[in-house]
């Protein structure tokens, strides 16, 4: 693995919790074709007349409420990690990018490799999952980037991890002390997608979101439904944390318009899990590495309210992987993962 980079990737922040920031922020985000996936004077007019207007003054208060000394947790965390990385590893260079705002993936990617000590460079998606929201945007990017900037040298991206068994392992780690305090029940609670998105994807044409347990039969629409890898996910940690079935459940968070998205809905499930007596609710969010502003603004602060007033006792967070000592020390197993297990970038 001589001469190989490491480039972390996560989602982005604004930089700052300034409404003008914030404005940016969504507008670059929400205008791209994988997250707002309609046509681009469609897109156009709903972003402008219908989001960008209102949605910056709420979100920067959102923000405003989370924002650290340092810079948007999402950020500071994704920082940490690299460091922690680095000093982990014998990669050349170990960089992160954010796939809005900044350090752009364009920017890193060059800085990269106008280096003369590297030779290829390991993009590592800090996503879980598979979703076009996600990761198909950030390897469309690094081929729109390798091609214009004419990148040579090969870009190798790693795939998604949803139930690798360090990855469940290290959830294990950080959810454990958790765990080990008396609680009624733990919601899984992972950013949605719109069914759309997941119909759009799949191969088959016709498989998934066909029936209830769609993500329980056996099919190649599992390699890029968002559905089926988040329950393989609460499967998985379950099962190595030993969690009975009527102690947990999964619900789907983070809607934004009026389309159908993945159900059951957070908010309503907090609801429904109070009215059905839990009292000391566990929530952890698998489909983040890093505490953001869904889960410290969204969950820890909107959904313990929502909880409350349906009559809970107490929501926690269980920390997202953040800079956690075993995640860095997953990631720093894969960086020499052999490309075999890797994707090259078509430039
Ligand atoms: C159509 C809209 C959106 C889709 C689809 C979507 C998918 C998606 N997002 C994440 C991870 C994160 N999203 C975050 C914030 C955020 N997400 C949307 C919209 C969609 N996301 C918006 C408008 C925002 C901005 C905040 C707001 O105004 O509500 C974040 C937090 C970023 C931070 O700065 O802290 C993350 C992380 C995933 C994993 C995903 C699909 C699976
Ligand atoms: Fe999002
Ligand atoms: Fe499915």
């Amino acid at each position: 693995m001589e001469g190989r980079a490491v480039l972390l990737v996560n989602l982005g922040s604004p930089d700052s919790p300034s409404v003008s920031d914030v404005r940016r922020y969504l507008n670059q985000f929400l205008m791209d074709k994988y997250v707002i996936d309609l046509p681009y004077l469609l897109r156009r007019l709903i972003v402008s007349c219908f989001v960008l207007p209102r949605r910056p003054k709420q979100s920067a208060e959102a923000y405003a409420s989370i924002w650290w000394p340092e810079g948007s947790p999402l950020k500071v965390l994704t920082e940490r990690l690299t460091e922690q990385l680095a000093n982990k590893t014998r990669a050349v260079c170990v960089r992160y990018a954010m796939r809005y705002g900044s350090p752009s993936i364009e920017q890193e990617l060059i800085s990269l490799a106008s280096r003369p000590d590297v030779t290829e460079i390991l993009v590592v998606p800090l996503y879980p999952h598979y979703a076009m929201s996600t990761v198909k945007t950030c390897v469309v990017e690094l081929e729109r980037i390798t091609r214009d900037q004419d990148i040579r040298l090969p870009v190798y991206v790693h795939p998604v991890f949803y139930e690798d068994e360090a990855y469940i392992g290290a959830l294990y780690d950080v959810a454990k002390p958790f765990l080990q305090q008396s609680y009624d029940h733990l919601l899984f609670s992972y950013h949605g997608v719109p069914e759309r998105h997941i119909r759009k994807d799949d191969p088959t044409g016709s498989h998934c979101l066909s029936s209830a347990d769609c993500c329980q039969q056996s099919s190649v629409a599992h390699l890029t439904c968002y559905r089926a890898q988040v329950l393989k996910t609460t499967a998985a940690f379950v099962a190595k944390a030993g969690i009975e079935q009527d102690k947990y459940s999964v619900a789907f968070q983070s809607r934004l318009g009026k389309a159908k998205w993945l159900e059951p809905y957070t908010n309503k499930q907090l609801v429904s899990l109070a009215e059905q007596g839990v009292k000391k609710l566990l929530v952890m969010c698998p489909a983040f590495v890093s505490d953001c502003l869904e889960t410290l603004e969204e969950i820890a602060i909107q959904g313990e309210e929502i909880f409350k007033a349906a009559g809970g006792e107490s929501l926690t967070l269980i920390p997202c992987l953040n800079d956690h000592e075993t995640w860095a020390e997953v990631l720093a197993a894969w960086w020499q993962k052999s490309p075999a297990k890797l994707s090259r970038i078509k430039g």
